[in-house]
């Protein structure tokens, strides 16, 4: 079956067509072009040729634990989670549509962040807040990244040979996160009601006391709209920088002695190994760490920054193999952990659900979950 995958991520829109498991093309685009002109879907089905289904990333599903066919319900269903993904949700939702009038009749699979975690355990899918607002189970960490999760532990398990692993799956590209999985299950992870939570990232703030927010909202000087743009466009790399918090642009100004950004890299470092040692201990061992996204897998160099800091969990960097390309393993050989990295490939596993989907002959129009 030949797979049209969308993946609108906060910096980039991706398109791939996987035909039976096997990729023909991957294309990247900006991500604020892509969406607005239809240029991903006009070029994708002009490059590729019809698809046999298509297959949309969706950060945020509710409480759905699974991929479901998209409707006209459903997309409504998922746009009225828009607030809670403002960078993503609405991308989603309007290249769902459009894919449903670009190629009518074909089958449009959504598939979910949040599905990978829906098994969190209660103790960090629960909020400590008070019992009336927590009882439906609505307001609580729901974690995202989970596709690149779900591929991350099926390439670990099978690049290290075994299923049985405890992992931390590092996230790190324009959104950031840290997920800790027990034998291919969430135990844990940074990102929680919504993609703002945890670590630093490129123009997310991560999580930051919410007193000081209370304090802001409380001076009158700040409303919802402003509060709501700070913390998820002009925070992480790019508020402390004043740049796009593209991590080329902060390196490359480091680099040239800019103190603004050798600051927000030693923020946004700390930050981040905060998120792994809190991860860790929902382990009850580590076997493995899994770097991944477009920042980890395009700036190797920071990755041993990173775990230079983090020796106290046995973390250790094979400069040698960093030199490397591809899914590898990037710690010493015997070293107490090992690290891999690991290329983001949403759109495998984005393919591989589509294709389970439209092949358990499901008719178009069936739902799958509940409505959050
Ligand atoms: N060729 C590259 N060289 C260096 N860094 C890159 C490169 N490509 C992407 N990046 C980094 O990856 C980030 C985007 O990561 P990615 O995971 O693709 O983002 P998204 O969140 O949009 O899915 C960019 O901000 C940039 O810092
Ligand atoms: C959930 C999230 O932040 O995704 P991305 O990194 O693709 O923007
Ligand atoms: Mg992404």
């Amino acid at each position: 079956m030949r797979v049209l995958t969308l993946n609108p991520g906060s910096s980039s829109m991706k398109a791939a067509l996987i035909e039976d498991g096997t990729t023909v093309g991957v294309q990247t685009w900006d991500a604020a072009d892509a969406v607005a002109d239809d240029r991903a879907v006009r070029a994708a089905v002009r490059r590729w040729g019809r698809p046999d289904a298509a297959a949309v990333r969706f950060v945020h599903g509710g409480s759905r634990p699974g991929p479901a066919l998209v409707d006209d319900r459903l997309l409504r269903q998922l746009e009225r989670l828009g607030s809670l993904a403002p960078l993503h949700q609405p991308l989603s939702a309007g290249i769902a549509r459009l894919v449903r009038v670009t190629l009518p009749d074909l089958p449009v699979v959504a598939c979910f962040d949040t599905s990978f975690h829906s098994g969190l355990p209660e103790a960090a899918s629960k909020y400590p807040l008070p019992k009336a607002w927590t009882a439906q189970n609505r307001l609580r960490r729901y974690g995202f990244h989970g596709l690149s999760c779900q591929y991350a532990t099926r390439r670990c398990a099978e690049l290290l040979a075994d299923d049985g692993l405890r992992i931390l799956c590092c996230h790190i590209g324009s959104g950031v996160s840290v997920t800790a999985i027990r034998a291919g299950a969430s135990a844990d992870t940074s990102m929680g009601f919504t993609p703002l939570e945890g670590a630093a990232m490129a123009t997310r703030s991560g999580s930051v006391d919410p007193g000081l927010l209370l304090y802001l909202l409380g001076t009158g000087d700040m409303d919802l709209p402003r509060l709501t743009d700070a913390l998820y466009h002009r925070s992480g790399l790019a508020g402390m920088t004043g740049t796009s918090g593209d991590f080329r642009e902060i390196l490359a100004a480091r680099a040239s002695g800019d103190r603004d950004a050798g600051a927000a890299v030693e923020v946004y470092l700390h930050r981040l190994r905060r998120e792994i040692g809190a991860a860790a201990m929902s382990l009850d061992r580590l076997d493995a760490v899994v770097f991944t996204g477009g920042v980890a897998e395009h700036q190797p160099w920071l990755l041993a920054e990173l775990t230079d800091g983090l020796s106290v969990l046995g973390l250790e960097i094979d400069a040698g193999r960093l030199r490397n390309a591809g899914d590898r393993v990037i710690s010493p050989d015997g070293a107490a952990v090992t690290l891999l990295s690991i290329t983001a490939r949403e759109d495998l596993e984005l393919a591989r659900a589509a294709t389970a989907l439209v092949l358990s002959g499901r008719a178009p129009g069936a739902r799958e979950g509940r409505a959050s």
